[in-house]
């Protein structure tokens, strides 16, 4: 193992804070190339598919990159704005406003910034970015309310790989899950009352989760658990019976089992019993992307109409919806706690003569070798 060359260590210095909202990664144009260049980063990631590597190699390059890199350029080319891909403006709008939302509630010199998981802004890059910058400490923070390995997990492993080669580690924050956090529900809550004050109320929501195999949960991943304490939640903040609701799982796969029901034949069969009218919403995503705007608002928009269905709402994710961003801001809050950023000037201010006495000592000392 090589350490990085770093500056010496400062004394006197209380450094920066910083804030890293991390999430997926997606292309950086909707194209066959870029497409494919971000599906093999992500899939070749062994928390994402858990077949043993030699295998995995042969099927993911001689059979998924060769077709899926097309079809799913076509599908984000469907969704892509001016602006880029969804996924990345919404997030580095949610890191800005994120900014805004806690320097008003007095953490004045923090940095926010956001990164992906796979593609760019990359993690390690934004990591030593930070660190160039002075940053002492660092809270990251997932795109994803409910913990799962294949998602926050792998997070966990860029992190730690990241910093396996640098000597001086800042203080490391994570934040695990926010699946049942009061804010996130709330601001669930809001999105669906705006909409129903606006469209009038289905027969039923669906609430549509990204899926995982199925054998992630029997080996222990609490994903699935965490989705339905979400439902639950959200459900009771809406007032619904079990019947006025159900949870679902897209974006199967390959072949194995993934988590049941799944959300395009769930919602095929309400059609065909004859419901008029669905709302679906995604809770698991907080910013819309391709699995939401492609996937849902129209594979599955179309499957329920095809099958005879009326009426078909979707939901749009939290984004920068401000009853969100405060939400994100409380999550932010509470995981910073002890940071100099919350000081007021007068505690800051005794930190730096704290630290200068302390640069004095060691000056000292060093005299005395
Ligand atoms: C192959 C296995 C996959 C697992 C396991 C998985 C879990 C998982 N994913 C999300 C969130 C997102 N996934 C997105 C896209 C996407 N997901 C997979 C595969 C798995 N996901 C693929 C191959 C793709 C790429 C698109 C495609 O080719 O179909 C996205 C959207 C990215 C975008 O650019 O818009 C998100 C977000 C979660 C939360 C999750 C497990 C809990
Ligand atoms: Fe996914
Ligand atoms: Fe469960």
């Amino acid at each position: 193992m090589t350490f990085q060359k770093e500056p010496p260590h400062k004394h006197g210095s209380v450094g920066r804070s910083a804030i890293v909202l991390v999430n997926l990664g997606t292309p950086d144009a909707p194209t066959r190339s870029s497409v494919r260049r971000y599906l093999k980063e992500f899939l070749s990631d062994p928390r994402v598919v858990e077949i043993p590597r030699a295998v995995w190699w042969f099927i993911l390059n001689l059979i998924i990159l060769p077709f899926r890199s097309g079809q799913s350029a076509k599908k984000y080319a469907s969704i892509w704005t001016r602006e880029g891909s969804p996924l990345r403006t919404h997030t580095a709008a949610q890191a800005q406003y994120l900014r805004g939302a806690l320097g008003e509630r007095g953490h004045q010199d923090l940095t926010v910034a956001m990164a992906m998981r796979y593609g760019s802004p990359s993690l390690p890059d934004v990591l030593s970015k930070l660190k160039a910058d002075g940053a002492e400490r660092i809270l990251l923070l997932p795109a994803y309310p409910q913990y799962s390995g294949t998602t926050t997990g792998s997070i966990y492993d860029a992190v730690f790989q990241h910093y396996g080669s640098v000597r001086n580690i800042p203080e490391l924050r994570f934040v695990r899950n926010y699946h049942d956090h009061d804010g996130y529900i709330r601001a669930l809550q809001h999105s669906v009352l705006n909409h129903w004050e606006q469209h009038g109320r289905p027969e039923k929501l669906v609430m549509s989760f990204h899926g995982v195999p199925k054998r992630t949960l029997l080996l222990g991943d609490p994903y699935h658990c965490e989705c339905l304490k979400t439902a639950r939640l959200l459900a009771t903040a809406l007032k619904l019976t079990p019947d006025q609701y159900v949870v679902t799982f897209q974006s199967r796969f390959g072949k194995a089992e993934w988590l049941q029901p799944y959300t395009a034949p769930t919602v095929a069969q309400l059609a065909r019993d004859g419901v008029r009218r669905i709302d679906v919403i995604c809770p698991g995503f907080i910013a819309d992307c391709l699995e939401t705007l492609e996937e849902i608002s129209m594979e599955v928009r179309h499957d329920f109409e095809q099958n005879g269905g009326k009426e078909f709402h979707y939901i749009p994710c939290l984004n920068e919806s401000p009853s969100w961003i405060a939400a994100l801001a409380e999550i932010a809050e509470q995981h910073i706690i002890g940071w100099p950023t919350q000081m007021p000037p007068s505690q800051r201010e005794q930190l730096k003569q704290e630290a200068e006495a302390g640069r004095a000592a060691a000056l000292q000392l060093g005299a005395q070798d």
